[in-house]
Order: structure tokens, then sequence, then C-alpha cells
């Protein structure tokens, strides 16, 4: 399958769509994820957090793919954010994967109650230095966070991952990552199969370019130069969720998409100025 490429302002070439693994664990995630791979995913998004790095690590070894034909992208918690004890979780996540490196790795959270992620940054800073992974990024900062990295480290993150889907459409951020050359990942990008899948607009959208509900919610995001990790333990979907890059959306579709967008959009209503992960 023919997936556009994304570059990173440090290089890292990245597929237009990955993988999402959260809740795919044990045997039955290595099944998942496997046939991810063999669907034609080249991006795999884990996080310590969801315990499945080492299923990760074991679906990418069972794969005939070569791992410099993939990209792993993990995350650090925020019980790690203080600099010695990030150094060594990133260190754990690479031995539950069984990786000598991740080409991407993540804050997962700004935690900013706790207020240790510059010093977490600095971590990441020298395990990308070490050469522990090879590229780093963010996940749920706000301008307020990314400003502070950069002003106290000089070193932006190439990635912010967010929830991302029509129902929470994050156009302000969305322009803050643009304007500083970050590339936004969104999380949940098809609404964790909600409600958002059966919505009336986008069901009628669908119909009219003869896609599947989640195609056309996918392929809104790439058309605004967002990165989904759709999430599916079924074979038939991982095909549907990359199936997305021979149709196009008017821009009076998109922009039809793009009004679904609600103040209160959030699925959990986590919002990463208050709220807190460890
Ligand atoms: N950084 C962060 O804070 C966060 C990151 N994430 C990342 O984002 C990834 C994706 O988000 P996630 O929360 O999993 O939610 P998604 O929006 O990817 O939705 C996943 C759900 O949709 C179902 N599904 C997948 N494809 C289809 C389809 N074509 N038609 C109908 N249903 C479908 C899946 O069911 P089934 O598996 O049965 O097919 C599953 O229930 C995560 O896996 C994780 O990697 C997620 C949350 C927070
Ligand atoms: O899945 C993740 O990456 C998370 O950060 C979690 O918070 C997730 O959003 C969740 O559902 C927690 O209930």
């Amino acid at each position: 399958m023919n997936i556009p490429q994304l570059t990173t302002q440090d290089g890292l070439v990245l597929p237009a769509v990955g993988f999402g693994t959260y809740k795919l664990n044990g045997a039955l995630g290595v099944n998942a994820i496997t046939s991810a791979l063999a669907a034609g995913y080249r991006l795999l998004d884990t996080a310590y957090n969801y315990e499945n790095e080492g299923a990760v690590g074991a679906a990418l070894r069972q794969s005939p793919i070569d791992r410099s034909q993939i990209v792993v992208s993990s995350k650090l918690p925020g019980r790690y954010h203080h600099y010695q004890a990030a150094l060594q979780a990133i260190q754990e996540s690479l031995y539950r994967a069984g990786l000598d490196y991740y080409d991407l790795y993540l804050i997962h959270w700004p935690d900013p109650h706790q207020d240790l992620y510059v010093e977490a940054w600095q971590a990441l800073i020298t395990a990308q230095q070490l050469g522990l992974v090879k590229s780093i990024g963010v996940s749920n900062f706000l301008p307020e966070h990314i400003d502070r990295l950069i002003a106290e480290t000089g070193v932006s993150p190439v990635v912010n991952q967010i929830e991302l889907h029509p129902y929470f459409s994050q156009p302000k951020q969305r322009q803050y990552d643009q304007e500083h050359q970050i590339i936004t990942w969104a999380w949940s990008p098809i609404g964790r199969a909600s409600s958002l899948l059966q919505d009336p607009v986008i069901k009628g959208i669908a119909a009219e370019v003869h896609r599947s509900p989640s195609q056309v919610i996918l392929r809104w995001e790439t058309q605004l130069q967002v990165l989904p990790i759709p999430k599916s333990s079924h074979f038939q979907r991982q095909v549907e969720n990359l199936q997305l890059f021979d149709f196009e959306l008017s821009p009076a579709q998109m922009q039809t998409i793009t009004n679904l967008d609600r103040p209160n959009g959030r699925l959990q209503n986590q919002d990463p100025a208050v709220y807190e992960e460890f």
C-alpha cells in the first residue's frame, strides 16, 4: 500500500497514518500488531503505561519487515519526570521492547501541577544524545508547555500527539504546532468508536464518497496535515483504516466535518491544563 510521508523538522520520515496499540496486550496484542504490520502499517504507537512495549517488540521480531522500515514510538509516564528516573524509564522501555533504540519518544502528559516536564524534557534530550531515541516529542502539550520547553532548553519537540477527532478538532493547537514546525498526531482519531461513527453528517459524507465513516474521518485528519493513529484489533478494519489515499474530500466536505467541533468535545474530559496522569 502506498502511504504518503511526512518529515519532521529533524528529518525523521513518518508515514501519514500510524497504528495505535492501547489495549493491545499479551498474545492477542502481539497477533493484532503483527496483523497491522502485515496490513501495511509502518508506524507503531505505544507507551510505558500501556504495559505492551513487550508485545510491540515481539510483533516486530515476528515480522519479516526490517526494523529500519518501521517507526516505533513510546511515551514517558508522569511518575518518571525526574531526570534520572526518566533516563532509567527510557532504558526500561527499551528492555521491555527488546529494542536498542526507539525512533521517537514522547512525554506522555505534561502533568502541570507536578511541574517537572522541563526536567523530563532534559532527560529526553540526553537520551537522544546517547542514541537511545532518534527523535523526541510530546503528547497532550498546550502552547504554554511547549513555549517553556523551547525557552528553557532551546530544543523543540518534533511531534505533539493530542486528542483530535471531528468533535474536538483543536484548531488553535494545530495552528500553534504548524507555526512551530511540529507535526500534530491525532489520538483517538475515530473517537474510540463512540457515537461519532454514527454521526449523520459523517455518514452522509461517507455515502457521497462511497467510503466508511472511519475512512472519511481519517481522511479529514490527513487533509488537515494531522497524522492519525487509529487502533483496531481486526485485520479488515486495520486495512480499511489505511485505505485513505485514493479519494479526496472537497473543501466543502472538509468544512462540514470541521463544523462538528464542540466546546466540550473531549471524550473523557482530559484537559491537559489540569488533568494529570502518572
Ligand atoms: N497520548 C495519549 O494520551 C493517548 C494516545 N492514544 C493512542 O491513540 C491510539 C488510538 O486511539 P484509541 O483511543 O485507541 O481510539 P480509536 O479512535 O483509534 O478507536 C479505537 C476503537 O475503534 C474501533 N475501530 C477501529 N477501526 C474501526 C472501523 N474501521 N470501524 C469501526 N470501528 C473501528 C476499535 O475496535 P476494534 O479494536 O474492535 O476494531 C476500537 O474500539 C491508541 O491506541 C493509542 O496508541 C490514545 C489515547 C490517549
Ligand atoms: O491511552 C493513553 O495514552 C492515555 O493517556 C490514557 O489516559 C487514555 O486516554 C485513557 O483512556 C485513560 O482512561
